[in-house]
């Protein structure tokens, strides 16, 4: 088993809310096979802000993809508090992600025909508590652009909304995966910066998956991985705000 430190975040919990234990993934397409996870264990913590680094293809989406119940390992599992969600069936796994997951993608997905309210609005009709769609627009700083339609906005605008939209339901982590992958330095650090405030305001754990080295100095913590493995995980004993890194 890898070594799994544990990290006090600013909230002050230990307990972890992930253990997935031993998760292997194998893509079978024709005769073709390939093994994107080797035996990994992970476990993520309430309020901490997690930076997961690597190559291309090193298995960081398709590890959060099963942590996040977008995917199923072929074989480990995966606890999500007390359940094991690597044991629930297709419906429970979807209600699982509606009720506790927030996703946040490279492309930001919103309708083009539907305003950043109305975006952010859809999550209410899903959700059991949702957020007000002004309150989650003001908290990505768009309170003003709320009636504006994604092609009104720039990149890093239409990321934010997309963050809106995930935070809406008022999940207890959000996954992010290249969250800044198609932004300048300026505006990924806009969408850093929002994302900070996120695990900080509302205590939301946030993973974020990048390329860019330079991200790991936010977190609280960073997992590395290489070849389907996690190659190390260390906790960074000063973080630095969006503003402050280099890029
Ligand atoms: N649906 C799929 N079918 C077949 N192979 C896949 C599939 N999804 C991922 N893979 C393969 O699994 C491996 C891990 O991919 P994954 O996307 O998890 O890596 P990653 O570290 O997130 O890469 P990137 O940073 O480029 O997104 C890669 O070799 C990839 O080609």
């Amino acid at each position: 088993m890898q070594d799994q430190q544990e990290v006090r975040t600013d909230h002050g919990e230990r307990a972890p809310i992930f253990s997935a234990r031993d998760i292997s993934k194998v893509y079978t397409s024709g005769e073709v096979e390939v093994k994107a996870l080797a035996g990994v264990d992970l476990d993520l913590f309430a309020g901490e802000m997690v930076v997961l680094l690597g190559p291309s293809g090193s298995g960081k989406s398709t590890l959060l993809n099963i942590v996040g119940g977008l995917d199923r390992a072929s074989s480990g599992t995966v606890r999500f508090r007390d359940e094991m969600i690597s044991d629930y069936p297709e419906w429970k796994l979807t209600r699982y992600r509606r009720a506790h997951v927030g996703f946040v993608f490279q492309f930001y997905n919103l309708i083009p025909s539907l305003t950043a309210r109305e975006n952010v609005a859809l999550v209410g009709a899903i959700s059991k508590n949702p957020m007000p769609p002004e309150e989650a627009l003001e908290m990505v700083g768009l309170k003003q652009r709320m009636d504006h339609f994604p092609a009104q906005m720039s990149g890093g605008e239409q990321q934010r909304v997309a963050i809106a939209r995930a935070i809406a339901k008022r999940p207890e982590v959000l996954f992010c995966d290249e969250p800044t992958g198609a932004l300048d330095s300026k505006t990924g650090i806009l969408v850093l910066e929002v994302l900070c405030r996120i695990n900080e305001e509302l205590g939301a754990t946030v993973a974020i998956i990048t390329h860019n080295a330079d991200i790991r100095r936010i977190a609280h913590r960073v997992i590395t991985f290489r070849d389907g493995k996690i190659e190390g995980t260390e906790i960074n004993q000063q973080r630095l705000n969006p503003a402050d890194i280099q890029w």
